[in-house]
C-alpha cells in the first residue's frame, strides 16, 4: 500500500498565561493513496490544529513534538525553507475562512488559472481548463463564474472556487477546513455534490476536517473522532456509523436530524485542565470504574477499528 501521510505521536500545546492548552495530544493515523480521511468533533476539539501542522501554519509559539511523514520524508521538523516546496504543490490547504485566501480584486477564474501556470499550462490551454475544473465545482455557467469576482459570488460559490484554486495546483495531498460551515441548506447541499463528484473522478487524497456528519459519511472512507485534542475513536466511514464503539460517538451519531437530534448532556473538558481519568467520563452514559481515575489508552479492535475506551480493553 501507498502511505501519503502518517502522523505520528502528534502533540501541540499553547502556552497561555491561563495555562498551557493541550490541544493536540498523541495524534496518530496514517493515510494511504486516494483516501479520504475525516477529522470529526465538536468545537475546540483539535481538528484544525492537526491540519496547520501538517502544513506547517501553526504559530511560532505553539509548542510541537512528534512525527509527520509525507511520501516517507518526515516534515515536522524542516525548516520553513525547506518546507515551503511542498505547501500548495505537494500539499494544498483549503482554509476554514475561504474570504481571506481570495483576492477580491481579481475574476475567479484568473485566480484559478494562477495554479495553472505554475503547473506550467500554457495560456491557450488555460481558460478551457479553468471553465472544465469550474464544471466540476458545480458551477452551471462556468464562464460567468470565471468573469465574477469574489464578491459578486455566495459564501458557497466562493468556498467552492477556493477548493478549485486548491486543486488546480494538482496537490498529491488536499487538506480542507469546515468546507461546509455557516452554509445555508442549498448551498451545503450543493458542496456535497461537489465532493462527491470529486472523489469518483479524481480520487484526491484528502484530509476533510469537519463537524458535518452527512458529509462524512458521504465522501469519507476513514474517520478519525476527536475529543478533547485526542483521537477516541478510529475506523472505516460505514462500521463507524453502523457500530460506533465509543459512547462519544454514539452521542454524535444520536444528535443527527434524523436520528431524533438527542443532544448529548454535558461539555467537553477545558484543554487547561483535563482530568487525570477518561476525558469523557462526566459525559459517560457507562461510567466504568476505571474512568474515575485511570485514562484509556487507544486500543486496536478487529484490525481495522481503534477505540479510546476501558470497556474495549477487557
Ligand atoms: N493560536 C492559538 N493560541 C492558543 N490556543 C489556540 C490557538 N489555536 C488553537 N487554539 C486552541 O486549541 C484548541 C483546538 O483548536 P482547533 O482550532 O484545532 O479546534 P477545532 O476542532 O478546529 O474547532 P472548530 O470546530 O471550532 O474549528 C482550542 O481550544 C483552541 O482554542
Ligand atoms: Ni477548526
Amino acid at each position: 500500500m501507498n502511505t501519503v501521510l502518517e502522523v505520528m505521536d502528534l502533540n501541540v500545546t499553547f502556552p497561555t498565561r491561563a495555562g498551557a492548552i493541550r490541544a493536540s495530544q498523541q495524534v496518530s493515523f496514517r493515510m494511504q493513496k486516494g483516501e479520504i480521511s475525516v477529522l470529526i468533533g465538536e468545537t475546540g476539539s483539535g481538528k484544525s490544529v492537526i491540519g496547520l501542522a501538517v502544513l506547517h501554519l501553526l504559530p511560532e509559539a505553539a509548542i510541537i513534538s512528534g512525527k509527520i511523514n509525507y511520501n516517507g520524508r518526515e516534515i515536522l521538523s524542516m525548516s520553513e525553507k525547506e518546507f515551503s516546496r511542498f505547501r500548495g504543490r505537494d500539499i494544498s490547504l483549503v482554509p476554514q475562512n475561504p474570504s481571506g485566501s481570495l483576492d477580491p480584486l481579481m475574476r475567479c477564474g484568473k485566480q484559478i488559472s494562477e495554479s495553472l501556470e505554475i503547473r506550467g499550462i500554457s495560456n491557450l490551454k488555460q481558460s478551457t481548463e479553468v471553465e472544465n475544473i469550474l464544471s466540476n465545482l458545480q458551477f452551471s455557467d462556468p464562464k460567468l463564474t470565471a468573469a465574477s469576482f469574489p464578491h459578486e459570488l455566495s459564501g458557497g460559490m466562493r468556498q467552492r472556487v477556493t477548493t478549485g484554486i486548491a486543486l488546480a495546483s494538482e496537490p498529491k495531498l488536499l487538506v480542507s477546513d469546515e468546507p461546509t460551515k455557516g452554509l445555508d441548506y442549498s448551498s451545503r447541499k450543493t458542496s456535497m455534490k461537489m465532493f462527491l463528484h470529486l472523489k469518483h473522478i479524481r480520487k484526491d487524497t484528502h484530509l476533510l476536517i469537519t463537524h458535518d456528519l452527512d458529509l462524512a459519511r458521504m465522501i469519507g472512507d476513514t474517520i478519525h473522532v476527536l475529543y478533547s485534542g485526542e483521537i477516541i475513536e478510529s475506523g472505516p466511514v460505514d462500521e463507524i456509523f453502523s457500530d460506533p464503539h465509543h459512547p462519544y460517538t454514539e452521542g454524535l451519531i444520536a444528535a443527527l436530524p434524523r436520528n431524533g437530534m438527542k443532544a448529548m448532556p454535558g461539555m467537553c473538558p477545558g484543554l487547561i485542565d483535563l482530568p487525570s481519568g477518561c476525558y469523557f467520563y462526566s459525559r459517560c452514559p457507562y461510567q466504568c470504574e476505571q474512568g474515575k481515575t485511570i485514562h484509556p489508552a487507544i486500543i486496536p479492535v478487529n484490525g481495522r477499528r481503534s477505540v479510546r475506551c476501558h470497556r474495549f480493553s477487557r
